[in-house]
């Protein structure tokens, strides 16, 4: 191989830089040229890239967020879009691809593989709701943005006798929802993977609030429900204050963590290394600490699901 590209995609996380940057210098250190393109598959489609030196990666290790930026791409979801892209990798004489993102970006990978494009997939997105891989990137600078915020929060919660209903990211997955309820000592979480009973939720806390328990933190996955109407529902079943805080992109931004910074070097080193050795259509992830390949096929059709262990120890350690 002579050139690669690489592109983030999706939605932004911290630890997308230090990807970029360590498979940006292990190609080259194998004399292989690097195009970065801007904004996903919005600038493989234009054909908007940066030719990526050593030089150009310096200084962005420890910055959150993605300086290739990042896009949603409504033409690439279509076949002629695809094609676009891959007639732009040939005339740019482009060999293999690394592509940075979430669940949609790899089935996007998966499409551009089954079009004959060498690539190779890098887990990122804070959901952490992508197969085959313990941790992908962003989630534990998420998680950590996310704690600290809960924290302030416990606070202002104790000092006044209140409830704070407070919103995370996660349509679809509950996964920092329950791990930061764990780490913050939070009452409840409600995540979308499991059925919120609120009669039974406001029971426990009506409970705890007999016992003389004042206040309560409830972590809500923003697709597992609506901030207000719960904590509406609250104060009408108890009596309780209520407040409703939505964290929003704060999550998502941020210096990225030791974990991350060095999952993202390691992700972007072995990318690299995968697809200069021949390795074809496949995505690295981390188990049990090593970084293993995963056939993209393998990872569309398979989904992941929150570790029941986890969810069950959220609600007994909330007692
Ligand atoms: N099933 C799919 N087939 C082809 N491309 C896809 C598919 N799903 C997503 N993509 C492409 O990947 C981009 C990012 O996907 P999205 O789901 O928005 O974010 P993320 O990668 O963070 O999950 C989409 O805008 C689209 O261009
Ligand atoms: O960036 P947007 O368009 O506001 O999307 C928000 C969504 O992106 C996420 O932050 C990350 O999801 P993806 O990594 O799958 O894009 C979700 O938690 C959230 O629901
Ligand atoms: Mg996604």
């Amino acid at each position: 191989m002579k050139r690669i590209g690489i592109i983030t995609s999706g939605g932004d996380c911290s630890g997308m830089n230090a990807a970029v940057r360590s498979a940006t210098r292990t190609a080259i250190g194998h004399g292989v040229e690097v195009l970065g393109f801007r904004k996903g598959y919005l600038g493989l489609l234009k054909g908007d890239y940066l030719e990526m030196t050593s030089r150009e990666v310096a200084g962005i290790l420890h910055r959150g967020g993605t300086f290739l930026q990042s896009a949603r791409s409504e033409e690439f979801r279509t076949e002629k879009g695809r094609e676009k892209a891959v007639q732009r990798l040939k005339d740019l004489e482009v060999d293999g691809l690394i592509i940075i993102g979430g669940d949609g970006s790899l089935k996007g990978a998966l499409a551009l593989h089954r079009l004959g494009v060498p690539v190779i997939g890098i887990p990122a997105s804070i959901d952490n709701d992508i197969p085959f891989t313990d941790m992908a990137l962003g989630v534990d600078t998420a998680l950590n943005n996310i704690i600290y915020a809960v924290d302030c929060i416990k606070d202002t919660a104790s000092s006044h006798d209140r409830a704070f209903v407070i919103e995370v990211m996660g349509r679809n997955s509950g996964y920092l929802a329950s791990m930061s309820a764990i780490a913050c000592g939070a009452e409840y979480a409600i995540v979308p993977e499991i059925e919120c009973d609120l009669s039974d939720l406001c029971n426990q806390l009506r409970l705890r609030w007999e016992e003389g328990r004042s206040n309560a933190i409830i972590i809500l996955a923003e697709g597992a429900g609506h901030a207000q109407n719960i904590a509406d529902t609250i104060k009408d079943a108890i009596g309780f204050e209520t407040r409703v805080t939505v964290l929003g992109h704060y999550q998502r931004g941020g210096a990225p963590s030791v974990f991350d910074r060095l999952l993202g070097s390691r992700f972007g080193n072995s990318a690299v290394e995968f697809l200069l050795a021949g390795q074809r259509g496949k995505m690295v992830g981390l188990i049990c600490n090593a970084i293993v390949p995963t056939l993209l096929e393998t990872v569309a059709v398979s989904e992941k699901r929150p570790q029941e262990e986890l969810l069950g120890m959220a609600s007994v350690l909330g007692i």
